[in-house]
C-alpha cells in the first residue's frame, strides 16, 4: 500500500519513496513512502517511537537516510542538501517546545523572523520599512496577537507563545510548514483556535501536522498517515483509519 503512484514525483511538492534510516542497527524508519500534494495539509498520527520526529528530521536534512528518495518540488534531492539549505528552500519547522525571545515584545519576534531569512531575494524585498511593517501586521492578524503586539512574548501563556512561534515561522515564507505537536499542553479553547489558525494558514502552504490529540485532529478535517514502526500502517480521512484493526491495535486503543 506504500509505493506512490506514477506521476507522484512531479506533482508533489514532498515525495518520500523507500526511505529507510538505522541508529545502530535499529531501523528507525524502514521504507517509507508519503507523498504531500501543493497546498495540502496532512496530519502524521502514530504511536510512541513510529518515527514521526526522525521522519521530520530526515524533510529537514538533521538526519540523512541510509537508503530512499526525499524530493521537494519534483526536482530537489533534500539528501544532498544540509539543514540551512532546505530551511532557504521554503522548508520550515516549529518543534514542541516553543522557543520565542521572552524580552522582546511579540512585534519584535516576528520582526527578528523576518530579518533571519537568508535569501537575497528577501533581504531586498523587506529593505522598504513599510512593506515589512506590512508583513508583521499581516502575520500579527493571523495568528491572533495583534492586540498584544506590544507585550513581552515572555508575558504570553503556552498556548499564544506557540502561536507567536508558528507567526515566526511564517515571517520565513514558507512553502512546507512541519508542525510538532502544536497542540501539546494548551487548553481546549487553545487547541480549538489552533486548529483554526492552521486550517487558515493551509489556504496557501503546505503544512505537516504531528499530533496525538485526537480532537485536535478530527478539527483540522485532513487526511491522515498513520505511522508504525517506521512505515506507513495507513492512510485516509480519520473515520477510516480509526476503524482500521491494526490502527486500533497499535495505537487507538491503548
Ligand atoms: N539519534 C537516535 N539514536 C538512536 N535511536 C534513535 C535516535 N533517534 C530516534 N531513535 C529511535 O528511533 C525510533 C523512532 O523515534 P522517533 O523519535 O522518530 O519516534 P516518534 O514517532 O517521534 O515518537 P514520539 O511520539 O515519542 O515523539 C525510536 O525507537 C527512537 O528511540
Amino acid at each position: 500500500m506504500n509505493a506512490p503512484v506514477p506521476g507522484a514525483l512531479t506533482s508533489s511538492l514532498l515525495y518520500l519513496d523507500g526511505v529507510s534510516v538505522s541508529f545502530d542497527g535499529f531501523k528507525a524508519i524502514r521504507g517509507l513512502s508519503l507523498t504531500i500534494a501543493p497546498g495540502e495539509m496532512r496530519a502524521i498520527i502514530g504511536p510512541n517511537g513510529a518515527g514521526k520526529t526522525t521522519m521530520m528530521d530526515i524533510i529537514t536534512g538533521k538526519t540523512k537516510p541510509d537508503l530512499g528518495t526525499v524530493m521537494f518540488a519534483g526536482t530537489v534531492d533534500l539528501t544532498r542538501l544540509d539543514e540551512a539549505a532546505i530551511a532557504n528552500l521554503g522548508i520550515g519547522r516549529k518543534f514542541q517546545k516553543p522557543t520565542v525571545f521572552d524580552f522582546h515584545s511579540i512585534e519584535d519576534n516576528i520582526l527578528l523572523a523576518l530579518k533571519s531569512k537568508r535569501t537575497v531575494g528577501r533581504t531586498l524585498f523587506w529593505k522598504t520599512e513599510s512593506a515589512q511593517q506590512k508583513r508583521i501586521d499581516e502575520i500579527l492578524g493571523i495568528v491572533k496577537l495583534a492586540d498584544r503586539r506590544d507585550r513581552l512574548a515572555g508575558s504570553l501563556s503556552h498556548g499564544q507563545k506557540q502561536w507567536l512561534e508558528i507567526g515566526m515561522l511564517l515571517a520565513q515564507d514558507p512553502k512546507l510548514l512541519l508542525v510538532d505537536e502544536p497542540a501539546a499542553g494548551m487548553t481546549d479553547g487553545e487547541t480549538a483556535q489552533t486548529a483554526v489558525l492552521l486550517k487558515e494558514i493551509a489556504q496557501d502552504h503546505s503544512v505537516i501536522v504531528v499530533e496525538h490529540d485526537m480532537g485536535f485532529i478530527r478539527e483540522l478535517g485532513v487526511k491522515v498517515t498513520v505511522l508504525h514502526e517506521g512505515s506507513v500502517l495507513a492512510e485516509g480521512p480519520l473515520d477510516q483509519v480509526s476503524a482500521n484493526e491494526r490502527v486500533v491495535e497499535v495505537y487507538l486503543g491503548r
